[in-house]
């Protein structure tokens, strides 16, 4: 009878629970080279009612969510589940995940993020062991390609030239799509649809160029999330090609069209950031194929995150009439030039970048929110790892998966203050400084910190319990291009529309799904929306004269 009562999903998570613990299951070579500690010098560990599989079934079932529970509960700054016997360490507190940074040489995300990708993006053997060559043979005359793409990636998406010209190049092809919105009359749309379709437009073409397949072949955008919505099964499920057959055929069509964008020379015409590590990857004569899995990682490592993140930005803000009235008028003055009939405008990314506090403090808060996916580990070497302000000290033993869990810094009620679930951009905002929305006429207001994953003016505890992007070594390098998108797509939104909701009678965030391994939160359902142009804005165009 309790088999009945079981949904088809459950069973598929029991399995999916045994993969993953099966990953961790390593065969023990000899005794000898047992790691020779005792048990309790690890964190302590948080019994599961069911034993052996109970955390992980939990996780997989609950998401980030689960981890923020047993940080509760226990109040341990690190602490350890059992899955199959073998230790899973979470890192909840700020400090602790201070201290995981701090030892990014035996905590390193290197080979998980191989063997995930390889297996969602088919990576050929050759492209898994040239990318783990610094792990697996640190002697090789080859050089590692997760070590020679690094300097490359983050060299290119440094603020500067580069980046400026793929804001340009979002701004113009994201600017096409509000100016087609509403242009004959009210329009209704779903937002979260809306605004998925025109910022992978955009940022597909900014980042990649025209002949990117999602511009060349726009039905490439369905499969492509298809996959996104997928990517933990198609990683971790058995024979996917029978029972993830959706995701599965829009895998093969989107490695087959990025594959044929790389052979038809797609490149030429793509940001200095692909062409920059396309550059490095020549000296691996990789085929187009391997090119093409690559490229599609590239893809869903940002889009995955910004998209979402655009989404419920620009829905706080909606939602909010005393924060969108506050922010229209921050926007207003980053427009040029002014809006008028027959002329074409934009909106000047440096002011919008240097101006904007209040979108800029929406932007992180929103951030904190839908970020809540933890960042996974593996431990390589026995590691003590110390944590000063409580006097404690633990070891993690080798061979180990750590995971550093979002959803608990993000939701440290020290850090943040209560209501840690509400949207309150004010969190973000200097408190004593003069970049806030309190700012009285005549005050001076401070510019902005450049960086958006360190809110300078915070202590150093809080700015620990902010991570959306990482820290340390696994900074992201794109957090620069995310807030130029984020902020660009925002400003033209919302000074462009008014919007009522087409149920209720405001408008209602909708929950987000629990996001358990990759990108940001989405939405549980979609928000209808009737958008009408706003006064003043009606026959706006957005474009930018001169720029390609
Ligand atoms: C809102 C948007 C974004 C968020 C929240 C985000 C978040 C993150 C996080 C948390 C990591 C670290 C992962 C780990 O340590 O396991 C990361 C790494 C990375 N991100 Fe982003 N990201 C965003 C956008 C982007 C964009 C737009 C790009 C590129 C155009 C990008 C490129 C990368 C790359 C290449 C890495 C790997 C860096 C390395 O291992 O050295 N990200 N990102």
């Amino acid at each position: 009878m309790l088999v009945e009562k079981v949904p088809i999903t459950a069973w598929l998570l029991v399995v999916l629970v045994f993969f993953v613990a099966s990953r961790l299951h390593r065969p023990k070579k000899s005794l000898d080279i047992l790691p020779k500690v005792r048990a309790e010098d690890e964190p302590r560990c948080l019994d599961s009612e069911v034993p052996f599989v109970g955390h992980a079934y939990n996780y997989l079932t609950q998401g980030p969510a689960y981890l923020y529970r047993l940080w509760k509960q226990s109040e341990e700054a690190i602490f350890t589940l059992k899955v199959l016997n073998k230790s899973v360490y979470v890192f909840a507190d700020p400090e602790a995940l201070q201290a995981a940074e701090k030892h990014y040489k035996t905590i390193i995300n290197d080979q998980l993020f191989v063997e995930g990708t390889s297996q969602l993006f088919l990576w050929s053997k050759r492209q898994q062991e040239i990318a783990l060559i610094h792990i697996n043979n640190p002697h090789s005359a080859v050089p590692s390609l997760l070590k020679t793409v690094r300097p490359a990636l983050r060299d290119s998406l440094r603020p500067g030239m580069n980046l400026d010209e793929i804001g340009f190049r979002y701004q113009k092809e994201f600017g096409r799509h509000v100016n087609a919105l509403a242009a004959a009359g009210p329009e209704k749309i779903q937002l979260w649809n809306w605004i998925r379709t025109t910022m992978t437009l955009g940022a597909g073409l900014a980042t990649f160029g025209s002949k990117h397949p999602f511009v060349t072949n726009p039905s490439l955008q369905a499969d492509f999330w298809a996959v996104e919505k997928e990517n933990l099964k198609l990683i971790f499920y058995p024979f996917a090609s029978l029972v993830l057959r959706k995701g599965f055929k829009a895998r093969q069509r989107v490695l087959r069209a990025m594959s044929e964008y790389t052979d038809g020379g797609g490149i030429e015409d793509a940001s200095s950031f692909v062409r920059a590590y396309h550059k490095v990857l020549e000296q691996y004569n990789l085929t187009n194929e391997e090119l093409g899995s690559f490229d599609a990682t590239v893809l869903t490592a940002f889009i995955g995150s910004l998209i979402p993140l655009g989404f419920w930005v620009v829905l706080f803000i909606l939602a909010r009439p005393d924060l969108l009235a506050t922010i229209r008028a921050e926007v207003d003055q980053c427009v040029r030039p002014p809006p008028s009939t027959g002329r074409s405008t934009s909106v000047d990314m440096d002011q919008l970048r240097n101006n904007c506090p209040v979108l800029y403090a929406s932007v992180r808060e929103a951030s904190r929110i839908a970020m809540q996916a933890p960042l996974f580990r593996t431990v390589t070497e026995d590691t003590r790892i110390a944590l000063p302000s409580r006097g404690e000290t633990y070891l993690l033993k080798k061979g180990s998966l750590a995971m550093i869990a979002v959803s608990c810094v993000h939701g440290n009620e020290k850090a943040w203050g209560p209501d840690i679930y509400s949207f309150d951009e004010k969190r973000f905002l200097p408190r004593n400084g003069a970049a806030s929305a309190e700012v009285h006429e005549g005050e001076q207001i401070a510019k902005a910190d450049p960086d958006i994953a360190r809110p300078v003016h915070f202590d150093a505890f809080t700015r620990s319990a902010f991570t959306p992007f990482a820290s340390g070594v696994h900074l992201c390098p794109g957090r620069h291009y995310a807030q130029s998108v984020i902020m660009t797509t925002v400003a033209m939104f919302v000074t462009s529309f008014d919007v009522t909701p087409l149920e209720n009678d405001g408008i209602v965030i909708p929950p987000m799904k629990p996001e358990l391994g990759l990108g940001s939160a989405k939405p549980t359902h979609d928000v209808g929306l009737l958008v009408n142009r706003r006064v003043g804005f009606e026959d706006v165009q957005w474009g930018l004269e001169g720029s390609s």
